[in-house]
């Protein structure tokens, strides 16, 4: 460990302060000591609501967020990282530090405002915030943050903050180093072809290697990572720091305050009382309260009735205006999302701008299931009122109404992943008071029947039994680990059907691979398992490829000769087997037993290709007969088989949503 060589002194020091371990020399650890001290000293005189120590915080009180800024005194910036690398941590610390939030206000995770997000410690939703930094130039310039999740399921939320900014900040945790969500989002950063200021963050903790990981960027990302600030989000180290890269390396907007009014819609939300409110990036002119403005894809007209801007709280501009550059919201009676979605360009009615600006593709619905009231009280009116709200401000849920004979009424949803499912389900839960029962997820599969009609269908239920040449979803998948684990990873996605396309070292010990991969592969215990193998030091990413095609089969579950809804999957045919073995064995744990014998079948189409059978109650009829004679108990045993035989072809088996919970939950 690099702290090892401190004078023991000095150690101590670092160690109590959780500092740079990664500092060895003594001109090194003092030189640090004096930021951090300085940058504790702002932060922590910003969080008694004193304005002596921090220049900043002073500053802001001279400004005016009522007016439009000079565009060269804008930096537009959004913070990007792979999944817990301190995006939120460094958010919050930004806000501390340049003052933007109130002391007695302040919590941790502060742009993170969903119950979920502040429990499970992720960011969901994008959120934008302005803040006023004086720079050492002596000029106070105006920062719009846009702080992004960091989850695969919510990339689109990355590309959508990526469009309305200049530069980003690259977090990137010292001790991990790249994984392969920093490089999904670079990528998106290329594409956008914005600057990017890289970060090394947690540097306080004793496993840190910046200097590794310096190359690491340098090499894997290309792009010069030796300036990088060394920075603890934590322990407010670098702070200052990270907002001078900003201001010198991010460039100032483009675009013209006398041109046509372009704005960009990189989100917006559903009020029950404000109507639809959308953020916008004004690129070119300005717009006003009381423009008539057009929504260019959908040709609505609307007229503004609010501007404003995000602090980060909504606070409504006296003047009206929002301005060439700079980043806000407006209100202007507008009652659907579908009538302003995100990635639409807003224009003057009056001297509109030739073209729209480059938006984004629609967010696409990549896994879908069942969703059913679990039990009477939860009717299915109310799942549908409480989906019609949530899709609201989440276009991204798709959904229509399902039936099946087990689950009774319900819908079939699409979301963009598994976390996606299981945020929207927990919302339902707690927000509409839903118990409800999932089916299995499954993906969209396309497949031709007999005259060759191609079809797309995300309930292998409803897919018919003549359905032939299979293609399902194919990932491209990135796995970053240390090469130790090469095999593991290897044989774990070879298992999955993975193809291996590339594989190189991102730095001496660690791989970078890339597969292509089933998406129904990837979505269920993949992560886990791709973590299990590396004793927690792998990441993954992924994102959609392809159609390919693939020699699928669809398992149909028969109990006592009924299929059952719900419990249908499209599987491979070699794992077709194990696979209906599995729901069988599932099944005989929790069916009880009847008075007739329950055949229990895995077919493909009529072909069943695993069986078994749950035991029939037995009476014992010949209890009352003693002695007598054989002919007599015969008849008596013949009579009883007869009975259970003909209860057998007229008895139903319903199988509880227990059962079907516990077959689900196996099943994936
Ligand atoms: N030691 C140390 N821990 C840090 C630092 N920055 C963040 N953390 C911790 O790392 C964890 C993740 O931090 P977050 O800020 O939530 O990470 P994130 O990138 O926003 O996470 P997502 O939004 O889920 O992608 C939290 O437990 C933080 O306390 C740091 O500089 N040093």
């Amino acid at each position: 460990m690099p702290g090892r060589s401190l004078p023991p002194k000095l150690y101590f020091y670092a160690v109590r302060n959780a500092k740079k371990f990664c500092l060895k020399t003594y001109g090194e650890v003092l030189k640090s000591f004096r930021v951090q001290t300085n940058s504790a000293a702002s932060i922590s005189s910003n969080s008694k609501g004193s304005t002596t120590a921090s220049s900043n915080s002073q500053s802001n009180n001279e400004l005016d967020n009522n007016k439009p800024v000079d565009k060269e005194f804008i930096r537009n910036f959004s913070i990007i990282a792979h999944v817990d690398h301190g995006k939120s941590t460094l958010a919050d610390r930004l806000l501390q530090f340049t003052g933007t939030v109130a002391p007695e206000k302040f919590r941790d995770q502060y742009l993170d405002n969903m119950d979920i997000e502040r429990e499970r410690g992720i960011t969901i939703k994008m959120r934008a915030t302005r803040l006023w930094y004086r720079a050492k130039d002596g000029n106070c310039y105006l920062l719009n943050l846009i702080d992004t999740p960091g989850h695969v399921d919510f990339s689109y939320e990355v590309s959508r903050s990526l469009a309305a900014v200049e530069g980003c900040l690259l977090v990137v945790d010292a001790s991990q180093g790249v994984q392969a969500q920093t490089i999904a989002n670079v990528d998106l950063a290329l594409e956008n072809d914005l600057e990017i200021v890289p970060v090394l963050n947690k540097v306080d903790l004793p496993t840190a290697e910046p200097d590794r990981v310096c190359q690491e960027i340098s090499q894997v990302i290309g792009i010069d990572a030796t300036r990088a600030v060394r920075a603890s989000a934590k322990y407010g180290i670098g702070v200052e720091e990270i907002l001078e890269e900003i201001v010198h390396l991010i460039p100032p907007p483009k675009g013209q305050v006398e041109a046509p009014l372009q704005a960009l819609i990189f989100d917006s939300y559903f009020d029950t009382y404000r109507g639809v409110v959308v953020f916008i990036r004004v690129k070119n002119g300005e717009i006003r309260t009381g423009m008539r403005v057009k929504f260019m894809t959908t040709g609505v007209e609307h007229i503004v009735e609010q501007v404003g801007i995000l602090t980060p709280e909504e606070v409504v501009r006296t003047s009206g205006v929002l301005s060439c550059g700079e980043v806000g919201f407006i209100k202007a009676g507008i009652k659907s999302l579908h009538d302003a979605p995100v990635g639409d360009t807003i224009t003057c009615c009056d001297n509109p701008c030739k073209e729209p600006l480059r938006g984004y593709k629609p967010a696409k619905s990549m896994v879908f299931c069942g969703l059913y009231p679990a039990d009477s009280s939860t009717l299915f009116e109310n799942l549908r009122a409480a989906l019609e709200k949530l899709s609201l401000n989440d276009s991204s849920i798709s959904f229509q109404p399902e039936s099946s004979s087990v689950l009774g009424k319900g819908f079939r949803v699409g979301f963009l992943g598994m976390l996606h499912m299981e945020v929207v389900k927990e919302r339902l839960k707690r927000e509409y008071e839903l118990e409800l029962l999932t089916s299995a997820p499954s993906v969209v599969y396309k497949f031709r029947n007999l005259q060759g009609e191609y079809f797309m269908e995300s309930n292998p239920s409803k897919i018919p039994n003549d359905a032939r040449h299979f293609e399902e979803p194919f990932v491209k998948l990135d796995i970053v680990c240390p090469d130790q684990y090469n095999g593991a990873i290897l044989e774990l996605c070879q298992s999955h059907r993975g193809s291996l396309e590339d594989m190189r070292y991102v730095s001496n010990g660690r791989i970078l691979f890339k597969f292509l991969i089933p998406l129904a592969e990837v979505l269920t215990n993949f992560y886990d398992q791709v973590k299990s193998r590396t004793r927690g030091f792998g990441s993954m990413d992924y994102e959609f490829h392809s159609y390919r095609p693939s020699d699928l089969v669809k398992l149909d579950i028969a109990v006592a000769g009924d299929i059952v809804e719900g419990l249908s999957c499209v599987v491979h045919r070699d794992q077709a087997y194990t696979k209906g073995r599995e729901i069988i064995e599932k099944l005989k744990e929790y069916i009880p037993r009847h008075q007739f014998k329950v055949v229990l079948q895995a077919m493909i189409g009529s072909k069943v290709i695993a069986s078994d059978y749950i035991q029939a109650l037995r009476k014992d009829v010949l209890a009352k007969c003693y002695g007598g004679d054989i002919s007599r108990k015969k008849k008596l045993l013949e009579r009883q088989k007869e009975g259970k035989e003909k209860l057998r072809q007229l008895g139903k088996v319903r199988l509880s949503p227990e059962a079907f919970a516990a077959v689900v939950a196996q099943k994936f």
